[in-house]
């Protein structure tokens, strides 16, 4: 037998085995005196779902409801039998059924904390955009692995409350009790009994009983991140099909994108409810256009969302050396024919010493987090490279002289950096009239806040807004934190460093050490 003979008989044996021991296996069955319920956790058109206990783990039951007809059942069992077949990390994780016993039908899934509409629409939950965002990429990445898979599946039924959160925020899809298998490229039409899906959240060919194909998941999406976005309840003005349906179909009526919503996003929004499904992106473009919208929230500095985006377009932190390579090549510290950056700080006799190397060390202090244990990576996170980028200046004009400023800033006896308010109060209490120390801001984005012990001890803190890129207090603005401090030192009653600065350790070790200064 040739070489390419026997691949292709073992390729049939092995085809062959799988499914022998899924024709014998099934879907993982799950008798029903396995099953506990306790709490319930929502309530659906198909059954109930409560939280429960099952081989001694917490999990989810979806019980079925008791009399249920002909068609509920296929559902069922259609359920089942996808769930058993998709594994992805933002699908809700099938553990079994118990598909045998009539009246006592159930699904078991891993036990997620809530659905994302419920969490959107509770006005006590803070949701910032960016982890919204997080959450919406996650959804479609669930959704990508549905409509790419082979066949292919459309999930019929996608809204927030399909979408399930779990104590990370990471978001998972499920309910596939309307889903439907297709070929590629086949377009379906409902039957005789109707569309099928939640009429707020379809697709207008398919409310209209037309054809339609994986884009009408699509259009629900739209939808879904309307409502990610807004926070608000979907459609709440309607109350009647007919209308409703006319609407949507007809005049081509959709929710309003409210006016300060990033015009990457809108533009999203609108492409995926197009009443055209030809013209609504696939959930591959989706994931892609989520990422670019998550950098530039996180990186607002144009140069620093193009290198991250070109560099480490699908993760959220890197590790340090990644980081400092890619950053040095960008700014133009190094390039193709010269060894990267992080080898040159290493093993380089000539940057040992140098203003570069403290360079690197002073951006190293604020920009990369701290392992939480012995076995984890030093990283630099998106959020805290746009927060440096922030603070430190424009990337496209400051290129590497951006990591000059980071360290005259760190010279400075009386920069404390990136210290909370009551950190700064404990260590000015005590501490004569005029004492003062700079910090980031906590709650502006590029600013920094002056602290001061002001008369009679008490401690007062001012912030440094950031108009244009400028350093302002009260009406006067500098072109860096260091001249604003020095002119305006009388005004502000501020005469003495506070000491205790981590930086300034650093800086004086690598002085005493031979650094250029
Ligand atoms: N694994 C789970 N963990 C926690 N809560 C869950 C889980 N599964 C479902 N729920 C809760 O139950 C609700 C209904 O679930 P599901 O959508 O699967 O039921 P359904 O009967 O198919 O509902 P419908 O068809 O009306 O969408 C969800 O919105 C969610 O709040």
């Amino acid at each position: 037998m040739n070489t390419n003979r026997k691949k292709d008989v073992y390729v049939q044996q092995y085809q062959q085995s799988l499914q022998q021991a899924s024709d014998i296996l099934g879907p993982p069955e799950i008798s029903e005196n396995e099953i506990t319920t306790e709490a319930l956790l929502g309530d659906g058109s198909f059954g109930t779902v409560y939280k429960g206990r099952c081989r001694q783990k917490d999990v989810a039951v979806k019980v079925m409801l008791k009399q249920v007809d002909e068609k509920t059942l296929k559902d069922f069992r259609k359920e089942v039998a996808i769930m058993s077949k998709i594994f992805h990390p933002n699908i809700v994780l099938f553990l079994g059924a118990c598909t045998s016993t009539p009246g006592k039908l159930m699904i078991c899934t891993e036990l997620m904390k809530g659905n994302l509409e419920t969490l959107l629409l509770d006005p006590q939950v803070k949701l910032p955009l960016v982890i919204r965002m997080r959450m919406a990429k996650d959804a479609a990445l669930g959704v990508l692995w549905l409509h790419s898979s082979n066949p292919v599946f459309i999930h019929r039924d996608l809204k927030t409350s399909n979408l399930l959160v779990d104590q990370n925020l990471t978001v998972k899809v499920c309910d596939f009790g309307l889903s439907q298998i297709k070929q590629r490229g086949e377009n379906l039409k409902d039957g005789q009994e109707g569309a099928k899906g939640t009429p707020l959240w379809m697709a207008p060919e398919v409310l209209q009983g037309k054809m339609f194909n994986e884009k009408a998941d699509v259009y629900s999406f739209g939808l879904v991140l309307w409502q990610i976005y807004t926070r608000q309840e979907l459609f709440p003005e309607f109350d009647n099909f007919f209308k409703f349906v006319a609407a949507i179909c007809d005049k081509q009526l959709r929710p309003n994108i409210p006016e300060d919503c990033p015009k990457p996003l809108k533009a999203l929004i609108q492409r995926c409810w197009d009443p055209n499904p030809d013209n609504r992106p696939g959930f591959d473009g989706i994931v892609s256009a989520l990422e670019e919208i998550i950098i530039e929230l996180c990186i607002p500095d144009e140069y620093g969302a193009i290198l991250w985006k070109t560099h480490f377009r699908h993760v959220d932190e890197v590790n340090w050396k990644d980081f400092v390579n890619v950053f040095a090549n960008f700014v133009g510290l190094t390039n193709a024919n010269t060894p990267s950056m992080s080898d040159l700080l290493q093993f380089s006799p000539n940057l040992n010493g140098s203003t570069i190397e403290l360079n690197f060390k002073c951006l190293k202090s604020i920009i990369v987090s701290s392992p939480k244990g012995p076995h984890e990576e030093e990283v630099v996170s998106m959020e805290q490279f746009g927060k440096v980028l922030a603070w430190f200046g424009n990337l496209k004009e400051d290129g590497a002289q951006i990591l000059d400023k980071i360290r005259q800033l760190m010279e400075c006896a009386w920069f404390h950096g990136d210290i909370s308010t009551s950190e700064s109060e404990n260590r000015l209490r005590q501490k004569p009239e005029g004492t003062f120390l700079v910090r980031f801001s906590t709650s502006e984005s590029g600013a920094y806040t002056i602290s001061k012990v002001s008369k009679n001890g008490g401690i007062s803190h001012q912030r440094i807004h950031r108009p244009q890129g400028k350093f302002q207090v009260n009406n006067s603005k500098y072109l860096s934190v260091k001249e604003l401090i020095t002119g305006e030192a009388s005004s502000l009653g501020i005469n003495t460093p506070c000491l205790g600065s981590r930086f300034l350790s650093l800086i004086y070790k690598a002085q005493l050490s031979g650094y250029i200064n």
